[in-house]
């Protein structure tokens, strides 16, 4: 028998093959809260069962679908921008994009949340019959669950249901996508060292999260062992932690280092007087399919969530000659965690050195606006209030009134409406990247001396550099600069000025 974990969504081997039920074979996989789940029935011999119906095609593979019921709670004191209805939907097209089989659906008002089982007992008792009469295997519930209350709720609606929550979802998400992502980029030698930064954050995240939670192994154990082994869960549990602690700096150190790699490459390109424009946006807005409309790129885009994991830098060519570097990033979603908040943040350094951010928005989208202020809060949290922004409605070529729109859109000065798929509005959009480029930034020259390098460094960041000359005083710099490096730069071109 062999016990090495797959993950959902690993293509079925013998390896991961080793419960044999009739003319079943049973692969047992782990999720992302490491439970332990079939993932696929293969019928070896004989009739087509049910269960082999539920095959379905995800990312290529064939997987079985789990069916799972979606539960949410309404928050009677709180207004949210998105109506629990709506949230539920979001919900269930991250099942969807995760491979599980959405049968249906809950929600509940509540002042605040039981402490037990976040969820009123009444509440439980309707799950647990949805569950029986729709052969329910995964109840996602759609707000983070502490470590007692997952328990709880397992051990309430017993059997092998397992209950997990929008973050353990999303992680599962990211980690199927970098997993595919990686594999890829090995198989193509694009770099033989090519590591998704991403998938190293979504890693640390998924351990953090593990981490609190890890009582829910020993429950697997007991249930194993026929609930005869407490003391040695609990040994076993403290072991789990030090792996799961010390797996976790490992990790830590792995993704500083390649942190350092990518700086170190940024950098460089930062030498190439070239401004750095980073699309940022909610999940599924098309900041991808604007990056490979304007440069040609090959980037996947997808009507899924999250197609998008690891930053993409492509060089946009102007009619008028201008260059600008455009980023694509990975997109955001409503009620993030603070532990992808944290992943996001690393991944997302890149768009902390960028002169300017355009916000993706699908505006056929019956959320839009609840979408802007999500990404709004991520940004705020993400401490780049110092770059300027720039707003791009995408789809307009899907919205029934594009006429009143665009109307709309002129009345507003941050605004430009586009069609990333047909490419309608892109030159407005590349202009308007432009002058946003320029506005934000003022004309100087000045003589750099070589200690001040660091500064020379961000110049080549933050600005716009025309000319760059390497003199025995120093650097003699002609740039446009955002106000604050100008003032910075005062003493700086005195000292130009004295040399002319
Ligand atoms: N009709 C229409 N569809 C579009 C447009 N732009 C993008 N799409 C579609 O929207 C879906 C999502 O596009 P992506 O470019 O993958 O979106 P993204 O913002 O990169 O998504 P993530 O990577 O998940 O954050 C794809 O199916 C695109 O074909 C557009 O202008 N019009
Ligand atoms: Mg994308």
């Amino acid at each position: 028998m062999n016990t090495q974990p797959a993950y959902r969504g690993d293509v079925l081997d013998e390896e991961h093959v080793f419960f044999h039920r009739g003319t079943l074979l049973v692969a047992i996989a782990q999720d992302s809260c490491n439970n332990i789940i079939p993932i696929a029935f293969v019928v070896v011999e004989g009739e087509t069962s049910d269960a082999f119906k539920r095959f379905t095609s995800h990312n290529n593979k064939d997987v079985f679908e789990e069916k799972a019921y979606l539960v949410g709670v309404e928050r009677k004191n709180e207004v949210q921008d998105f109506g629990i209805e709506e949230s539920l939907s979001e919900l269930a097209q991250l099942a969807d994009t995760a491979g599980l089989l959405v049968v249906g659906s809950t929600y509940q008002k509540l002042t605040s949340p039981n402490p037990r089982t976040y969820i009123g007992s009444g509440k439980v008792s309707e799950i647990k019959s949805a569950i029986h009469a729709l052969d329910v295997e995964t109840v996602i519930f759609d707000d983070e669950l502490s470590a007692g209350q997952l328990r709880n709720l397992e051990k309430i609606f017993g059997g092998d249901v397992r209950v997990c929550d929008r973050t353990a979802l999303i992680l599962d998400i990211f980690n199927q996508r970098a997993a595919t992502h990686e594999a890829k980029q090995k198989k193509l030698l694009i770099s033989p060292n090519y590591k998704c930064l991403f998938s190293f954050d979504v890693s640390l995240a998924q351990m953090e999260y593990q981490l609190p939670r890890l009582t829910k192994m020993w429950t697997h154990l007991e249930r194993q062992a026929g609930g005869k082994v407490k003391g040695m869960g609990e040994k076993q549990i403290e072991v789990d932690k030090r792996i799961l602690r010390n797996q976790i700096g490992i990790l830590k150190k792995e993704l500083e280092s390649v942190r350092k790699h990518r700086k170190q490459y940024r950098n460089r390109r930062f030498s190439v007087p070239v401004p750095v424009v980073s699309l940022v946006g909610y999940t599924n807005a098309g900041k991808s399919t604007l990056l490979n409309q304007l440069t040609g790129a090959d980037v996947l885009a997808e009507d899924k969530l999250f197609a998008t994991l690891d930053p993409t830098t492509r060089r946009v060519q102007m009619k008028n000659g201008k260059e600008f570097l455009l980023t694509d990033t990975v997109g955001f979603i409503q009620k993030l965690p603070t532990t992808l908040v944290a992943a996001f943040r690393a991944t997302l350094e890149e768009i902390s050195e960028s002169s300017l951010l355009v916000h993706v928005v699908d505006i056929s989208h019956p959320l839009a606006e609840q979408q802007i202020n999500a990404v709004d809060k991520v940004l705020s949290e993400l401490d780049v209030s110092s770059i300027p922004r720039l707003m791009v409605w995408n789809k307009v070529d899907r919205v029934s009134d594009p006429q009143k729109l665009r109307l709309d859109a002129e009345k507003r000065d941050d605004v430009v409406c586009i069609s990333a798929l047909s490419g309608d509005g892109l030159q407005e959009f590349c202009n308007a990247v432009q002058d946003r480029l320029k506005d934000s930034m003022v004309w100087v020259e000045a003589l750099v001396p070589f200690e001040n390098g660091d500064l020379l460094s961000t110049i080549h960041q933050v600005g716009m550099v025309e000319k760059a000359e390497y003199t025995e005083q120093g650097t003699y710099i002609k740039a446009h600069v955002p106000l604050r490096f100008a003032r910075m730069l005062t003493p700086m071109r005195q000292l130009c000025v004295s040399r002319h």
